[in-house]
């Protein structure tokens, strides 16, 4: 029984592990509003929350309950994260990483399990087939200006399209709903002042945005703000386990302990895969190269790697990176490693091509089971023969609909850190998997 301690948001198995009952706290729908039903004065307060699923309500509900902890007095409070939200987002904005956008599946036109090709989309250019191509955000600057259009004339003002063929004397008559008037004229670029409605009075609609050779679209990173988000909001520590990106720790400037899953992963491998030493460690891509070495090496596996062959530069591109695997896996069994399975779109085409390299039978241990969208189908359609995930992220859902699902509980490796930091142990041995 440990002492002076609130855990917020255990589950059974970390309260079990600590014997001590989970405390209440209450939410509220609409604006998130949390009432802790506990006095948290002067104690060590633990608040669980992982990032999947609702991940925007989940992160609003921790930061508030850590306002509400701080405010009333606790004595230490550390956010304990299983999956740490938006830590794909740490990246330098121009580069293609960011959370993939799952299309929800087209239930109309295709059956519920899917018609998944799982093929690199387009395939590897060759002579006749150019690759993709990149509209490089003109379509969204286009509807911005469908949308100023539809506005202005709801206002009742006619709208100057780019490209409609005025000349440089053109002047057009608007009439306001208020019946007053005014007039516009195209100036080709001279500078003028806005009138109503947007439009620049006494010169021109601003050129068709045309990106010069090598733009590269902005992508926002919302890695820093989150990290920011939780030390502003009272967090004194925090505890989380796989970051996509080891580095983001830097990020805070309090205590981040970054727990290692591959321990789990590498007892599954050794106890629950037939003859594993005859199988292959395969990285789905080169960002998970080192965890699935770390792996391999361990267990004196062999190691093979996914590399994807075009880096798409746009986050709704992702799928059409083509694939190339490095190494032998044929008459084997391989074993995906990696740390995150979101669409699955990664390890479903990854399998596939396994299985058309030679691979027997392919396993994914990964981390966190996001699974969002139509993951799941994905994965039943899909050449993959098991699934192994960890419930950092609730899996009931998710089991309830895949047969190739397996859940490892990692309860305990939560429950332990949070009773060494406690009592001001070291918990370096948590990141140890010999
Ligand atoms: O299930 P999915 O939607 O396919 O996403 C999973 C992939 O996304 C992450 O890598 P990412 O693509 O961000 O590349 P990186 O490892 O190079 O950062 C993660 O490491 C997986 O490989």
């Amino acid at each position: 029984m440990v002492r002076n301690i609130v855990v917020l948001g255990g589950s059974k198995q970390i309260c079990d592990h600590l014997g001590i009952p989970p405390a209440k706290r209450l939410f509220a729908v609409g604006e998130t509003r949390v009432e802790v039903e506990e006095s948290v004065r002067g104690k060590d307060v633990f608040i669980v929350q992982s990032g999947g699923g609702a991940v925007n309500d989940n992160l609003m509900e921790l930061l508030i309950c850590i306002s509400a902890c701080r405010t009333a007095s606790a004595k230490r409070i550390t956010a304990v994260l299983p999956l740490f939200p938006y830590s794909r987002q740490s990246d330098i904005p121009y580069n293609k990483t960011g959370a993939p956008l799952a299309k929800a599946p087209n239930v109309g036109n295709r059956s519920r399990t899917g018609t998944y090709s799982f093929d690199s989309v387009p395939q590897t250019p060759h002579p006749g087939n150019p690759g993709v191509t990149l509209t490089n955000g003109t379509a969204s600057l286009d509807k911005s200006l469908e949308r100023l259009k539809l506005s202005e004339e709801r206002s009742g003002t006619q709208v100057i399209t780019p490209g409609a063929g005025l000349k440089r004397t053109d002047t057009i008559e608007t009439k306001k709903s208020d019946g007053s008037e005014k007039s516009y004229f195209q100036t080709n670029g001279v500078n003028g002042t806005h009138g109503a409605n947007g439009l620049v009075k006494g010169s021109t609609m601003p050129p068709q945005f045309q990106p010069q050779p090598g733009y590269k679209q902005w992508v926002a990173q919302a890695g820093t703000l989150v990290a920011d988000l939780l030390t502003c909001a009272g967090a004194d520590h925090v505890i989380t386990m796989d970051l996509h990106d080891p580095q983001y720790q830097g990020f805070f400037d309090i205590p981040v302990d970054n727990l290692y899953g591959r321990h789990l992963l590498r007892k599954y491998i050794q106890f629950s895969i037939p003859n594993y030493q005859q199988a292959v460690i395969v990285s789905p891509d080169a960002g998970g190269a080192k965890r699935a070495t770390a792996i391999a090496d361990a267990l004196g596996m062999p190691f093979a790697l996914i590399h994807k062959e075009r880096r798409p530069t746009q986050i709704s591109d992702r799928q059409n990176a083509t694939m190339m695997l490095v190494g032998e896996v044929r008459d084997r069994t391989a074993i995906l490693i990696d740390d995150l399975a979101d669409t699955s779109n990664t390890i479903t085409r990854a399998a596939k091509l396994l299985k058309k390299e030679g691979a027997t039978t392919v396993y994914a241990l990964i981390t966190h089971g996001i699974l969002s969208g139509d993951a799941i189908d994905r994965i039943n359609a899909s050449a993959l023969d098991k699934v192994v995930v960890t419930n950092t992220v609730d899996q009931t859902e998710h089991k309830a609909r895949c047969p190739k699902l397996e859940v490892l509980e990692v309860g305990n490796v939560f429950a332990e850190a949070i009773r060494r930091v406690h009592h001001g142990e070291s918990i370096s041995v948590l990141f140890d998997y010999h």
